[in-house]
């Protein structure tokens, strides 16, 4: 198993449980989005696989790595588009991505080649001298998933990506992560609390305070109802 595997992850905030042993493995090149109401442990499930909170509870891996025991090798492996947007919106699109391809000690052509690639891959490569403030919200993201491409990741992990936008550039930014996954067998994991942004050949974990409520295939799970009403009808929450 190459993609991402956790098993019987549990994080407390104090007294507060806001994840009660979730499991899941997601395969290589897999789409899966990972839907829940607000509260319901996604932010905190995404801080524990980023390694910003740790727990001595459950396993993570990544692309075969123990998150715990091998954090570097793990980390990695990691691309990871957080809610709030990371960008330094006073550098171009394309000085973003090259101080990050410098982080990751990548530089010269080879930068460059896979700057221009990622940025291709999103639509972006004709923004890539803009600066990062000009950008609309969505081309902003578009450069923030870019960026995460560069050192080429196994695993990419979007917390809310759509957060603020628009139905058109939610539409084109789903769009493109799902073709990531299908072309290049990129792992995705998508935290939404957007029934929309599911499609039936999706695989979906449904998570509700803090525990997997169902795991599968969204066309099967939902059956002949709306995605909404399978879920509403599962948390007593609208999506
Ligand atoms: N710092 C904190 N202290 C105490 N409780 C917290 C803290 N952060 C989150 N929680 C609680 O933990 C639970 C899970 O929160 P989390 O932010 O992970 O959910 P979420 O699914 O990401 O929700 P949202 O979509 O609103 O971001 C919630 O009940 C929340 O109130």
């Amino acid at each position: 198993m190459t993609g991402l595997s956790v098993h019987d992850l549990r994080f407390n905030y104090g007294p507060k449980q806001a994840l009660d042993g979730v499991s899941f493995d997601i395969a290589p090149g897999a789409f899966c989005a990972l839907l829940g109401p607000n509260g319901a442990g996604k932010s905190t499930l995404m801080a524990l696989l980023t390694r910003l909170f740790t727990t001595r509870h459950g396993t993570i891996r990544v692309a075969g790595h123990d998150l715990a025991r091998d954090p570097r090798l793990a980390l990695a492996r990691i691309g990871v588009v957080f809610q709030q947007t990371t960008l330094d919106l006073d550098l171009s699109v394309y000085r973003n991505l090259s101080y990050f391809a410098a982080l990751h000690g990548i530089s010269g052509r080879e930068a460059h080649t896979r700057i221009m690639e990622a940025l291709d891959r999103l639509g972006m490569a004709e923004r890539a001298h803009e600066t990062a403030r000009d950008l609309n919200g969505g081309h902003r993201r578009r450069a923030e998933i870019a960026r995460c491409l560069i050192h080429r990741p196994s695993v990419l992990l979007l917390d809310e990506p759509t957060v603020g936008l628009d139905a058109a550039a939610r539409r084109t930014i789903t769009d493109h992560v799902h073709d990531l996954a299908r072309d290049t067998g990129l792992t995705v994991l998508w935290a939404t609390h957007l029934s929309d942004e599911v499609r039936d050949t999706d695989r979906l974990i449904v998570l509700h305070q803090g525990r997997v409520l169902a795991d599968g295939l969204a066309g099967p799970l939902r059956g002949p109802h709306p995605l909404a009403d399978y879920f509403l009808s599962l948390t007593g929450a609208p999506a």
